[in-house]
């Protein structure tokens, strides 16, 4: 796998553009298969989790073009319905093209997915969600089996998660829009990326109300159309430049992100010391032209060590689980102590031990890590154990002192382009080992 090289205690500075957000277009990219026809989506990021999700939809029939960065997929020919484990294993979203499937052929099946190892995962919401509509769901060695319990398919219902699981209300909302029927999903996950899909899907065709809300309805509608959506900026890779700024000091403008889906996440980087100004554009994100929301850009100034701060993650609009490591990176090197709690995966403390290595003081108690600042930090060999950890490590690794080896680097290219090349952008002193 590939490693990184950073010299810290290099200011940032300049302006960047953030890539397309990973966690909203794999879902898009699976809500594909549900149309006989043609998908274009545009700004789409390039990483390895698309390349996966991309060798998944070709497997199963949907012919799929990159251009740029936009991806046309024609799903005319879709036929298959096993979702072959190599792609399932890696990627966690994977999961999600069940519900695309059962919908659009009435079948499919898969094995339990992989992702980041954050916690146990499980996927009884997902698999509840798919009963209620009217899947059958039979375990044989390992492998999920899901049909229709009728010839006509799924069938409108009320869901109430219990949870709300991003990839649960993901999984529900694809199976529903071709189902016969109102599906009413009550305790919805109310992410962005969940937002997303559901614009996306109406301008495929589907009929979707209550988005951004806790409550969703699906009309189900018997086919969609041919449609071009732009993904939105990535708001975790946003907030990952942020906790970098905060971390080596400087003043970025992070470009092509809309400030509203990181409202939280800035206003604690504004309590930790950091200047932060947010502007719109008069550049629409949705396709039709419809204005609902808008990308601008975020600047982000910091002088001196940041502040402590005391931050619980949760689902939105809490503070993102996906910040958590990156948030806690520079907080190492911040004036005093903080406190995380982290409350949606119960492992998601996997690169305390790395940062410990960095010469950072931290200790878990329970679901909390109780972080003392110590500035600089110093360069050490440290593994990325997953993709944000692996990210946190470039960060702590901005206010070390000396040089920082970051191994294993291929989980920080699950879901960053390129990190290397956009904080070098900004000045930093980053690098892929070998090149
Ligand atoms: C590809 C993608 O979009 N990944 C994101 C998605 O992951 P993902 O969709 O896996 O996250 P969920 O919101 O489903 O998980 C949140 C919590 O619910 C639990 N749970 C989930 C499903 C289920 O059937 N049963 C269950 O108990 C999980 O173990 C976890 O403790 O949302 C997470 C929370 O914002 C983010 O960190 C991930 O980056
Ligand atoms: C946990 C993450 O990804 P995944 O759900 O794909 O493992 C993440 O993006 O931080």
């Amino acid at each position: 796998m590939s490693a990184i090289r950073v010299t810290g205690l290099l200011p940032l500075e300049g302006e960047i553009s953030i890539q397309g957000s990973k966690n909203a277009v794999l879902p898009m990219m699976a809500a594909a298969l549900l149309h006989r026809g043609l998908t274009v989506l545009t700004n789409v990021p390039k990483i390895r989790d698309v390349a996966c999700m991309t060798r998944i939809l070709e497997h199963l029939g949907c012919a799929c073009i990159c251009r740029g960065s936009s991806i046309f997929m024609d799903a005319r020919e879709v036929q298959r319905t096993e979702i072959p484990e190599e792609y399932v294993r890696s990627m966690r979203s994977s999961i999600i093209v069940l519900g695309a499937l059962l919908g659009r052929l009435g079948e499919g099946s898969c094995c339990y997915p992989g992702g980041c190892l954050i916690g146990a995962r499980p996927i009884d919401l997902h698999l509840a969600a798919l009963k209620s509509l009217g899947a059958q769901i039979c375990e044989e060695e390992g492998i999920i089996k899901a049909v229709t319990r009728t010839k006509k398919g799924l069938e409108g219902t009320e869901i109430l998660f219990a949870y709300p699981s991003v990839g649960a209300t993901e999984q529900a909302l694809l199976a529903a829009v071709l189902a016969d029927g109102v599906t009413v999903i009550r305790g919805a996950a109310m992410e962005p990326e969940i937002s997303q899909l559901c614009h996306f899907l109406n301008n495929m065709g589907a009929v979707i109300c209550g988005t951004g809300t806790s409550t969703l309805m699906i009309q189900g509608v018997q086919c969609l159309k041919d449609s071009t959506f732009r993904v939105e900026g990535d708001r975790i890779a946003a907030g990952t430049y942020g906790a970098a700024v905060m971390a080596a000091g400087g003043d970025i403008t992070l470009k092509g992100i809309r400030p509203s889906s990181l409202r939280l996440p800035l206003m604690l980087l504004e309590q930790a010391g950091a200047e932060v100004d947010c502007a719109e554009e008069g550049r629409t994100l949705s396709a039709t032209g419809i204005g609902w929301e808008q990308e601008g850009r975020i600047r982000i100034r910091r002088e001196g060590r940041p502040g402590p701060l005391n931050l619980k993650t949760g689902p939105y609009p809490e503070f993102p689980t996906d910040l958590q490591s990156p948030f806690m990176a520079f907080l190492a090197a911040a004036r005093g102590t903080s406190r995380i709690e982290e409350r949606v995966f119960e492992e998601r403390f996997g690169t305390v031990g790395e940062l410990v290595k960095m010469g950072a003081s931290i200790r878990i108690e329970e679901k909390t890590a109780v972080i003392c600042g110590k500035y600089p930090l110093r360069g050490a060999c440290v593994k990325a154990a997953d993709l944000r950890g692996g990210a946190a490590l470039v960060v702590g690794a901005l206010a070390a002192e000396g040089e920082t080896i970051i191994k294993d680097c291929g989980h920080i290219e699950r879901g960053y382009e390129d990190i290397c090349r956009d904080l070098s952008a900004l000045g930093a002193g980053i690098g892929w080992i070998g090149e």
